[in-house]
């Protein structure tokens, strides 16, 4: 039975965090997550959903494929929303948001996996972290194109209100985040960037895992 992962742990899985499903991608998801890995990105996150999202097994036949490059790539395999298949997968973790199942049933049913949750105020993460949750996911920071039903952009200072209320878990900033934009929003508090087109739409992926990584290890470096 394995411990639950330290937060020092967890940070440095949520500095490049891919979060991708074929919606997303331009070139076969399969390439980018490898090139993506070559790039250094240091955790994945399968979230396959909206308009001609797969279904049934060739669902679950491309989120086999993705998490065993993960695992080659000793980087951490997230499920997205769906309980069921990361626990059929037997994947790293789960991210589950507010309007998902309830983040302490979710705990109660990975054991000591890996539980991000969604978060959109101050209450919202304090009751994801009494819930157990090892990082919050934090956003949208800017406009995005790649959640339909997102929340109202609420720019970096989100990030700056949670750390001056005292949140100090894991923290990754979520939406519209490109390269130019890591600096702020690890400036502003986040331990990481999660991001869907700045990896997936790039001509070539590998440096823009690459371009993302080096900023944001050069922001934490010199905060
Ligand atoms: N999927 C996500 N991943 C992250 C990550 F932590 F990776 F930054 N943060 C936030 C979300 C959004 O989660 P949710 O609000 O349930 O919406 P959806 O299920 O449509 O993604
Ligand atoms: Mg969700």
């Amino acid at each position: 039975m394995s411990a639950r992962i330290l937060p020092e742990m967890m940070c440095q899985h949520l500095q490049v965090y891919l979060v991708l499903g074929s919606v997303n991608c331009l070139a076969e998801p399969g390439r980018i997550v490898q090139e993506a890995l070559a790039g250094g990105t240091t955790m994945v996150q399968f979230r396959e959903k909206g308009r001609g999202a797969l279904t049934g097994a060739p669902r679950i036949e491309l989120a086999r494929r993705l998490q065993e490059q993960c695992r080659r790539a000793g980087v951490p395999f997230i499920v997205n929303d769906d309980v069921e298949l990361a626990l059929e997968l037997d994947a790293d973790g789960v991210h589950i948001g507010q309007d998902d199942e309830s983040s302490d049933s979710v705990r109660e049913r990975i054991g000591n996996r890996i539980l991000g949750v969604s978060a959109h105020t101050i209450e919202e993460a304090r009751r994801a972290i009494l819930q157990g949750a090892d990082y919050l996911g934090v956003g949208p920071i800017y406009p995005t194109l790649s959640k339909d039903d997102a929340h109202a952009v609420q720019g970096p200072v989100i990030l700056y209100e949670l750390r001056k209320a005292g949140i100090d878990v894991p923290i990754v900033g979520i939406g519209g985040i490109t390269a130019d934009r890591v600096e702020e929003v690890i400036r502003a508090g986040a331990d990481g960037v999660a991001v869907i087109s700045a990896v997936t739409q790039a001509e070539r992926i590998q440096a823009a895992a690459e371009k993302l990584k080096k900023k944001v290890v050069l922001s934490i470096k010199h905060p």
